[in-house]
């Protein structure tokens, strides 16, 4: 997969923006404010969902009398178009056919990383989970719509247990669809942690491993077989009736990691330890993802590492076979990726981002 074109229009801080792209890391960099995450963003548009900041597509579109967004791509011979209108959800197409935005997840394999993930170790299990969705998303893009058939049987049955409806049949129907999308989330979810610890152990990198676990959030063992699941479900019915909502299953999904000879749990580590495991992550998805060239988005990442962690990581990303874009707000914090990337100079003139293309 490669992305050789990308166009915003009306897009945040960016009135346009047009950019041909070839294989080389793109660095870009500038000030606070200036517009670099906003290109960040945009890249993960190209993919289902909210994107990398979980934006509504309202808040999405530039400040002003034109309020509708717009971004184009080109990903391998297909174009791809994205954007809303006032007032509208999100459209896509596809080679201008509409297309849904699960889509997306086929063309283009993105991962991010983000400063506002910094806390994902000690942030609440529903912000592990929805990383660990999207990494598992970059594997099997058909995820996302199990994870749709998931949600709404779920509400259905929610709906049910809120009625104190008795009636067995809806029920089993309900639970039925529940069990097979939720088996499929769960060996989704644990092919996906599998794929990525394999990467890291088969890889010569400076960031340290993590041992990954799904865990069921329920103290229950994670199940990824469908007739245990509905087995479960329906012995669970009287309780889930009492608290008027579903109180298993994936849906409640937590991410463990732990690293090191001690095993140490990620939420006790370092700041600067955390942030290596997450990077560590991330550089591991994309090397298990390498037949695919995914797309790698790394917003202010440097700034975190110290010295030889920088160089460490820039030499890592130079070797992905992967389509790499990272920000930075001083040029300097690329310094050693000179000869090895593309340099994008972005600054702010009044309202709009503007950007000179350094080569
Ligand atoms: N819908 C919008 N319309 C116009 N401008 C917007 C919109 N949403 C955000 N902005 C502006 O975009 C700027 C933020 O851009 P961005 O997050 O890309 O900055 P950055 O260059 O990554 O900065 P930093 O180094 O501080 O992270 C802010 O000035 C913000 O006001």
């Amino acid at each position: 997969m490669t992305l050789s074109h990308l166009a915003l229009a009306q897009f945040r801080s960016w009135p346009r923006l047009a950019l041909e792209l070839d294989a080389r890391p793109v660095a870009i960099f500038g000030p606070n404010g200036a517009g670099k995450t906003n290109i960040l963003e945009a890249l993960s548009m190209l993919s289902p969902g909210r994107g990398m900041r979980s934006a509504a597509p309202q808040d999405q579109a530039r400040r002003g009398p034109e309020a509708g967004w717009r971004i184009r791509a080109t990903i391998d011979d297909h174009a791809v178009e994205t954007g809303a209108g006032p007032g509208e959800g999100r459209s896509v197409t596809i080679d201008d056919k509409p297309a849904p935005q699960v889509a997306l997840g086929a063309l283009l394999r993105l991962i991010w990383l983000t400063p506002a993930m910094d806390r994902l170790w000690t942030d609440a299990p529903e912000v592990r989970r929805r990383f660990l969705d999207r990494l598992t998303l970059s594997f099997a893009p058909g995820h996302a719509e199990e994870a749709l058939a998931y949600e709404k049987a779920m509400r259905d049955r929610n709906r049910l247990l809120r009625d104190e409806m008795r009636d067995d049949r809806w029920y089993r129907v309900l639970e039925a669809r529940m069990a097979e999308a939720g088996a499929a989330i769960t060996r989704n979810r644990q092919e996906a942690l599998a794929r990525i610890m394999q990467a890291q152990a088969g890889a010569e990198t400076s960031f340290p491993s993590a041992r990954l676990v799904l865990l069921a959030g329920d103290g229950e063992a994670d199940d990824a077989d469908p007739d245990s699941i509905a087995a479960r479900l329906a012995a669970m019915r009287p309780r889930d009736m009492a608290a008027g909502r579903t109180l298993t299953g994936p849906h409640r999904a937590d991410l463990g990691a732990s690293w090191g000879p001690q095993d140490m749990p990620a939420a006790l580590s370092s700041t600067g330890e955390q942030k290596a495991l997450l990077l560590s992550l991330i550089l591991a998805n994309a090397r298990a993802l390498a037949p695919e060239r995914p797309v790698v988005l790394l917003d202010e990442v440097a700034a975190h590492l110290d010295e030889s962690r920088r160089a460490a990581l820039y030499d890592e990303i130079t070797a992905l076979p992967a389509q790499a874009f990272l920000t930075a707000t001083g040029r300097e914090l690329f310094a050693a990726l000179d000869g090895r990337a593309r340099f994008l100079h972005v600054e702010r003139e009044g309202e709009a981002s503007a950007l000179t293309d350094e080569g």
